[in-house]
């Protein structure tokens, strides 16, 4: 097995304290490694957008162990997780989560702002993310001129462009149609596969599930099963 990017034990997590109290995360036992694509999948309020924060180190957990990335994050300070999100993450989202007023570039651009790379060269690396996802014709254009996958691509530009060790994704097909969809994820796993990261998608939707290497199945609080998947033809 590769090296280990992502390691949780009895990871357990809770909303809220006494009657309100919701156990979202049950005691989740979860590997993942580099160079792989593991989808979580399960029922509405399983808990799998839970457990993708917790290791994304955008929510603390409660109890357990998650070491990601060489660092243990129940023990890390709030800077020292944000330091690992900006050098170590990258985030796609649902809702694109790109800035209106900002070009195409210039958001491809953001993480390298945010680690303090200067503009001139942090545009240049943007502009070069975007040839893979095949975009280099758009980089002045602004979000609202492009469809929704356009978009996706540009959030997959945006995730990649600091070459982080992890991509995390929530539901990244549920605004696309099936084929838009479909070019998203075979995009997502072979910029994946290309850079040697390891690639989590939160997903509910079974018709992406062959570009998964594995399949973690979550039901209330619990990994239930960890099954291997038919990789996509092509892959
Ligand atoms: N901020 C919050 N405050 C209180 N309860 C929450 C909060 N976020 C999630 N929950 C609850 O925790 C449980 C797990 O939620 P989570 O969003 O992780 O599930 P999910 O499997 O990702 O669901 P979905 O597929 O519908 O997005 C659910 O019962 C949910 O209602």
């Amino acid at each position: 097995m590769s090296a280990p990017i992502v390691s949780c034990r009895a990871l357990t997590k809770t909303y809220g304290q006494g009657d309100t109290a919701v156990q979202a995360l049950r005691g989740v036992d979860f590997d993942a490694a580099a160079g792989e694509v593991v989808m979580l999948v399960g029922p509405s309020g399983c808990g799998k957008t839970t457990l993708l924060s917790v290791i994304a180190g955008v929510l603390d957990c409660d109890g357990g162990a998650c070491q990601v990335l060489g660092h243990d994050l129940r023990g890390e300070s709030a800077a020292a997780k944000t330091r690992l999100r900006r050098h170590g993450i990258g985030f796609v989202f649902q809702s694109f989560n790109l800035v209106p007023t900002l070009s195409v570039a210039e958001n491809v651009a953001v993480p390298l702002l945010i680690q303090g790379e200067k503009r001139r060269l942090a545009l240049e690396r943007a502009r070069e993310a975007l040839v893979p996802v095949g975009l280099a014709d758009k980089a002045l254009a602004l979000p609202a001129q492009l469809s929704g996958g356009q978009q996706q691509r540009v959030a997959i530009a945006r995730a990649i462009v600091h070459q982080p060790p992890l991509i995390v994704c929530d539901e990244p097909t549920s605004a696309l149609d099936h084929r838009t969809g479909d070019q998203v994820v075979a995009l997502l796993r072979q910029l994946a596969q290309h850079h040697q990261c390891c690639l989590l998608v939160v997903t509910h939707d079974n018709r992406i599930f062959s570009y998964a290497d594995r399949i973690a199945e979550m039901d209330d609080g619990h990994i239930v099963a960890i099954r291997d998947a038919s990789p996509a033809i092509g892959s």
